[in-house]
């Protein structure tokens, strides 16, 4: 029986089939859609800027791939024996396993598109890289890997030029079993239509380009394409078509590229013997490099006129061939060049290096999302992919201490002059000189709809009054899509690319990002990066610290916020909490401990007599706390809120406590994680960093725990569950050991406001356009007036953290003239592609 997946019942598979039994009702389904119900599932913010995280279910349930109209071919009427039954839709014992099967390191089961990796194979590498670029990551951990064929994942391998039969006949040849037919027939869809046409900008004119005429000849069977064209003679072969060589990376040059010397015999020779797998991988697999060897391919294109290339472009995707954009910037002589490159002592990585080949592989650049894990640089990638495209590039982050961080790191990596690099935000409204250079803003000060002020309109004008050869989108995964939308569209851009470290896995949710940026070109595996060193291996725990009877006594009568107070204030867990920060610091460590709560935070802080960061801390306070964390010996342990869950580098960290936390943000959880996994240290033998979650057993806590860790569980972490922490029994001089001292807690806690466990107290955190932390980097953040404390209402599910990682649309009521277009298009919408009918409902 080849193996099964155990995670069957992850959220994103709520559609998937449920066997034969279950197949005759309801359709199956590759890829998981929430129906665009009217239930306002939402978080909803009052203030247009605030990027708190809103919910609009976008698809129709119509815009699945429905596996049932692919193929007639599965498993409903195959014979079964006697145990069939125990195994329901996961008795795959029909299927016939090759001969040499213990050779081929996956197998793929033919009802859902899941695909089990042996990550022991000695195939395991390469068959990740090839995984990595048609399918969606669904689980890495150490020995067996599992990943998801799904419409975008494939869209996104054909978009960085794998083709059809060639994604067959590597899985053909990796496989346990012969491909199911309905597998082939998934890949054969979703691939037939997608990446194959470009819009493409040369010599600053449009061109409409394919590998295939005969796609081309349909395309201008459109009238709208028809009108568009710009009829060319010259040059034009018999069907009218420009011919030209099929891009490559010849001559581009990635700054930052490390030289690497092939190991070569005394006659020149490479000494490393090329067998027949690395012939098979090499070409196809490395189709970066392959794109390279392409030299003697042909495209055929034909110009359209500049004013009418959204038309081209919408009518594309509504004959179902959305065109790929693609910048050929080598060939852009109308953008005026930005003198820019890698400083020569400035080295990428290798898989930075991978991320950016995926990007430029053909010599153009494109557009797509880049995922790396938190702490892996992504800030040098963006850098690097503006260095190769030297032309204006705007940055778009989601604070302004982001915004700092990314001048400072350009100022870093690059030789770029300070005058060149401009910052738009709240309190500073910069111009560059010159022709070109770069701008980094927030994204709520370029999507801004209110009425700005004098220089914020001026410093509009400035950004959308002229054309940028790149746009860089970091942390792509918590801008609404609205927020998006209106900068793709107010901004004329020639790339865009998306950095993130968590991107969704939610089909629907991914899907837009495909469409706004474009595909995912290259996601990392954390697990790898650690075992290369770049960055930290962490050992993560959970502590179970049992609430005391009185405390739990008050949690069973207590109001649901009050519940959270007595969790976090446990008097176990505070004493572990101190335990725990003692047995680090007499090994070395330096110890972040993260609360969400405030009033907790405080607390501890206070009685364990260690200083303490949140969102009111003033920019010269954090600066010294700060400073005395990294620089000072006697200070090892510092208190942060969620204010510094992100945009904090703080390499001395190699220990993290967590006491409270955001209900079950997967997200933050990895965030947090992220600020140990840039320790400074990560490279010296045997090297550990630690991160412990504290939760109070028995409580809600345990539940939102579990659920936190869901992402880095997936990622290849394993929580280790401690019930015990041998010596903390023994240990006399931890705080409240006496009833008395945990009498006059819990007093102290029910007396307490009930606001006091607010999350959102640490009101600064969910400031997107306000300086927040001030980083080991930049300590020139500047403070101002905040607002008062923001409120959001939201579901239970919202709160649970099942919304976490989303990407979200705000609300729109069902009166919307967009909804009311959603209807009015349905019936058209029918005769598409099944992904491209969301885009079409859209009214893009
Ligand atoms: N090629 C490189 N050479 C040397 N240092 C590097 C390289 N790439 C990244 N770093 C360092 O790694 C650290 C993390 O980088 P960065 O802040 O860009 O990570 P990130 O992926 O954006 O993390 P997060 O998602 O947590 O913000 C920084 O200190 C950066 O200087």
């Amino acid at each position: 029986m080849p193996p099964t997946s155990k995670r069957r019942f992850r959220d994103d598979d709520e559609y998937l089939p449920s066997g034969p039994s279950r197949s005759n009702k309801k359709s199956r389904k590759f890829s998981s859609k929430k129906s665009n119900s009217a239930t306002p599932n939402i978080i909803n913010s009052e203030d247009e800027n605030d990027l708190t995280l809103t919910k609009e279910a976008l698809i129709p349930k119509s815009a699945v791939i429905d596996i049932d109209s692919i193929s007639s071919t599965l498993n409903v009427n195959i014979p079964r024996d006697s145990v069939s039954k125990y195994f329901g839709e996961d008795d795959f014992s029909y299927i016939k396993l090759k001969k040499d099967h213990a050779n081929r390191p996956l197998w793929i089961n033919p009802n859902t598109g899941h695909i089990i990796l042996e990550g022991f194979s000695p195939f395991a590498e390469k068959a990740q890289d090839f995984l990595i670029t048609i399918s969606e990551p669904v689980s890495r951990p150490s020995h067996i890997h599992e990943y998801k064929l799904t419409p975008y994942s494939l869209y996104a391998a054909v978009s960085v030029g794998l083709e059809t039969e060639a994604i067959i006949d590597v899985l053909r040849i990796l496989s346990k079993i012969e491909i199911p037919d309905s597998i082939m027939e998934l890949i054969r869809t979703c691939t037939l239509s997608y990446g194959k046409v470009k819009l493409v900008l040369k010599h600053n004119r449009y061109f409409v380009e394919s590998s295939y005429a005969d796609i081309l000849q349909k395309l201008l069977q459109d009238k709208d394409i028809a009108e568009a064209r710009v009829v060319n003679s010259e040059g034009s072969d018999n069907e009218g078509f420009l011919k030209d060589r099929a891009p490559t990376s010849k001559d581009l040059i990635i700054s930052g590229k490390k030289v690497q010397e092939k190991e070569t015999d005394t006659d020149g020779k490479s000494s490393e013997p090329i067998t027949e797998d690395d012939n098979l991988f090499n070409a196809v697999v490395q189709i970066d490099k392959e794109d390279e060897e392409e030299e003697e391919d042909e495209v055929h294109s034909f110009e359209i006129k500049s004013e009418k290339f959204e038309v081209v472009k919408k009518r594309c995707i509504e004959l179902d061939y959305p065109m790929l954009e693609e910048y050929d910037f080598r060939n852009d002589s109308t953008l005026p060049q930005l003198d820019i490159d890698l400083k020569p002592i400035t080295v990428i990585r290798p898989y930075q290096e991978k991320c950016l080949s995926k990007m430029f592989g053909n010599g153009r650049a494109r557009s797509g999302i880049i995922v790396l894990p938190c702490g892996a640089g992504k800030t040098l990638v963006g850098i690097t992919a503006a260095c190769t495209i030297k032309k204006s590039c705007l940055v778009l982050c989601t604070s302004a201490v982001s915004v700092m961080q990314w001048k400072q790191q350009f100022l870093t990596w690059s030789n770029i002059k300070e005058s060149q690099i401009a910052v738009f935000t709240s309190d500073m409204k910069e111009k560059f000189s010159g022709q070109s250079g770069i701008v980094i803003s927030t994204y709520s000060m370029v999507a801004n709809t209110r009425t700005r002020s004098y220089d914020a309109g001026k410093m509009m004008e400035f950004i959308t009054g002229r054309e940028w050869g790149f746009i860089l989108l970091d942390e792509v995964h918590v801008v609404p899509a609205n927020m998006f939308r209106k900068v793709v569209t107010t901004i004329a851009a020639h790339t865009k690319l998306g950095l993130t470290a968590t991107l969704v896995r939610e089909d629907d949710k991914i899907g837009d990002l495909n469409f706004l940026i474009g595909p995912k070109l290259y996601e990392a595996n954390w697990m790898d990066l650690a075992s290369k060193g770049h960055i930290a291996n962490v050992q993560c725990a959970e502590v179970w610290c049992p609430m005391t009877p009185e405390f739990y006594a008050q949690y069973l009568k207590a109001t649901s916020r009050k519940r959270m107070l007595l969790y976090a204030m446990n008097p176990n867990k505070f004493q572990a909490c101190q335990y725990l920060i003692r047995f680090h610091e007499e090994r070395g460590d330096k110890i972040i401990v993260f609360s969400d709560n405030v009033y907790a935070l405080e607390k501890y802080a206070r009685q364990l007599k260690v200083p303490f960061i949140h969102g009111k801390t003033k920019p010269p306070e954090r600066m010294y706390i700060l400073n005395l964390f990294q620089h000072d010996p006697k200070v090892n342990t510092i208190f942060l809120s969620k204010v510094g869950d992100t945009s904090i580098d703080l390499p001395e960290a190699t220990c993290l406590i967590q006491i409270s936390s955001h209900y079950g943000s997967r997200r933050q959880e990895a965030q947090r994680l992220g600020r140990i996994l840039r320790a400074k240290r990560r490279n010296d033998e045997g090297f550990n960093a630690f991160f412990y979650s504290l939760v109070s057993t028995d409580t809600q806590e345990m539940y939102y725990s579990t659920k936190r860790q869901q992402f880095l569980i997936d990622q290849g972490y394993a929580f280790k569950v401690i019930t015990k922490l041998e010596g903390m029994d023994t240990a006399t001089d931890l705080v409240y050991r006496t009833p008395s001292e945990q009498m006059s807690l819990l007093t102290e806690v029910l007396l307490a406001n009930d606001n006091d466990a607010d999350l959102d107290n640490d009101i600064e955190s969910n400031a997107d356009d306000l300086p927040g932390v001030v980083t080991s980097r930049n300590f020139t953040s500047q403070q101002k007036g905040y607002g008062g404390v923001k409120r959001s209402v939201g579901s239970m599910k919202s709160l649970s953290g099942a919304d976490d990682m989303a990407y979200m649309e705000l609300s729109s009521s069902s009166s919307s003239p967009r909804t009311m277009k959603k209807v009015d298009k349905k019936t058209q919408a029918k005769d598409h592609h099944p992904l491209f009918k969301k885009q079409w409902l859209k009214g893009r």
